[in-house]
């Protein structure tokens, strides 16, 4: 009602999106209401039961609970934005910041905007950048339909109390470079970043995407301080999109029936794990022979190189923003998807100290969870091996700083 009536426009922005996700969300919210039907709580008391324990039984679908919050309804948030009666309705929407408004960030920007459900802050070194693009994409909202807020800023003030950050700020790939071409340049720009980032929004969760990948999650990792649940990187979405989407080419089947995974480093050894890989439940290696799926696996560890070499200036971002949105909105959403993720490791797959790609659950605290899933020998040797290959990376890093003092 309040998301279709047009008097008050107001009003009608500040539910339209809660109205959304609530609709896209319903079957989910009705089981995990009825699953809490017949269940035993403790309310702390009878006739004096605690405020918050009662309250909490009260409210029992955890994704009910995250679209209030992320719509603003939470009771603190609902106590806070009463007396404001005219507060304008995008300080009540999460906030999303992009650092790096380069190919990459702006696309992941843009995304997230139209989402409708977060404000989006922009920032980039580039004088007057981040101000353009926002504004150009802040006037696409009413062809959209979506009442987000986006700006661009050259400093970090505007960026202060993000819940999300996310750092694509660096420099990228030209044809002949590798990603670890990239390394102890864009660790400079990433830890300048990350301290900014820090300062302004101590409680937020860092989602790194600077190449290379791996090795930037750790030198945020190290420089941010914060507890690894709210420090990961993005690349396995992406090279595990890229996978799916040449087995659904192979097959001629539709791509959202092809279940994989992509573990270890961002790089020519990162590990699809073909054994975990199914197509409508089927294990792909009952539908392609052995020599097709080397292949599949071989094209997805050139798949950047493939774009690289097609682009010829710049590397791959519109398949990469879609996996960084996948990821944010898992955790505006505390949506607990299973994805893989590039996470501080402490002896999670006989890895220790590093960041590398595993399956994660991502939810509103960020990576909740490390997935432990079984491997083979061989399986666990090549994510042995694509470790290696990163902590070669942060030994570099490690060594340019201790010269640097
Ligand atoms: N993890 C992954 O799967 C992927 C990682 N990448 C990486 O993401 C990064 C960005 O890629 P693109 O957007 O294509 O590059 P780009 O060159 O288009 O954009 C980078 C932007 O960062 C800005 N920047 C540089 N230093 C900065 C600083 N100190 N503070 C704020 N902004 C700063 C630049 O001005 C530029 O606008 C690259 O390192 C690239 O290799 C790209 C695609 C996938
Ligand atoms: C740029 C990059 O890392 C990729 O396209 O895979």
């Amino acid at each position: 009602m309040l998301a279709k009536q047009t008097q008050d426009p107001e009003l009608q922005a500040r539910f339209s999106g809660v109205a959304r996700q609530l609709a896209d969300n319903e079957d989910k919210i009705v089981q995990e209401l009825i699953d809490a039907q017949g269940q035993p709580v403790d309310i702390g008391g009878y006739y004096h039961p605690n405020d918050e324990m009662a309250a909490k039984a009260m409210r029992p679908s955890a994704t009910l609970n995250a679209i209030r919050r992320v719509g603003g309804f939470s009771r603190p948030t609902l106590r806070r934005i009463r007396p404001y009666k005219h507060r304008s309705t995008h300080q009540m929407r999460s906030k999303v910041t992009v650092v790096g408004a380069g190919n990459v960030g702006a696309t992941t920007a843009q995304r997230i905007h139209q989402l409708g459900y977060a404000d989006v802050v922009l920032v980039d070194v580039v004088e007057d950048l981040p101000q353009g693009k926002s504004l150009d994409m802040l006037e696409s909202g009413p062809v959209l339909g979506t009442d987000a807020m986006i700006t661009g800023s050259n400093g970090y003030e505007a960026t202060a109390d993000s819940e999300v950050v996310v750092i694509t700020a660096g420099i990228a790939r030209r044809p002949g470079m590798s990603r670890d071409d990239l390394l102890l340049t864009n660790m400079r720009i990433t830890s300048a970043v990350t301290e900014e980032v820090v300062r302004y929004s101590p409680d937020c969760i860092i989602l790194a995407v600077t190449n290379p990948l791996d090795a930037m999650v750790q030198n945020v990792y190290e420089t941010a301080g914060f507890p690894r649940n709210r420090v990961f990187g993005m690349a396995g979405v992406l090279d595990t999109a890229r996978y799916r989407t040449f087995i659904a080419q192979e097959l001629d089947v539709s791509v959202e029936d092809v279940q994989a995974m992509v573990l270890g480093g961002h790089g020519d050894d990162m590990v699809p794990l073909v054994r975990y890989t199914t197509v409508g439940s089927i294990p792909v290696t009952e539908l392609l022979s052995k020599d097709r799926i080397d292949s599949i696996v071989q094209r997805t560890r050139d798949g950047g190189g493939e774009i690289v070499a097609l682009l010829k200036q710049g590397s791959a971002f519109y398949a990469p923003s879609a996996a960084i949105t996948q990821m944010v909105e898992a955790m505006l959403l505390d949506k607990k998807r299973i994805l893989p993720g590039c996470a501080y490791l402490e002896g999670e797959y006989g890895i220790n100290g590093l960041c590398v790609g595993v399956p994660v659950k991502i939810g509103a605290k960020g990576v909740e969870q490390i997935v432990e899933i079984s491997l083979t020998d061989e399986e666990q040797a090549a994510l042995q091996s694509s470790a290696a290959s990163v902590q070669e990376l942060v030994d570099v890093m490690s060594n340019a700083k201790a010269e640097a003092g």
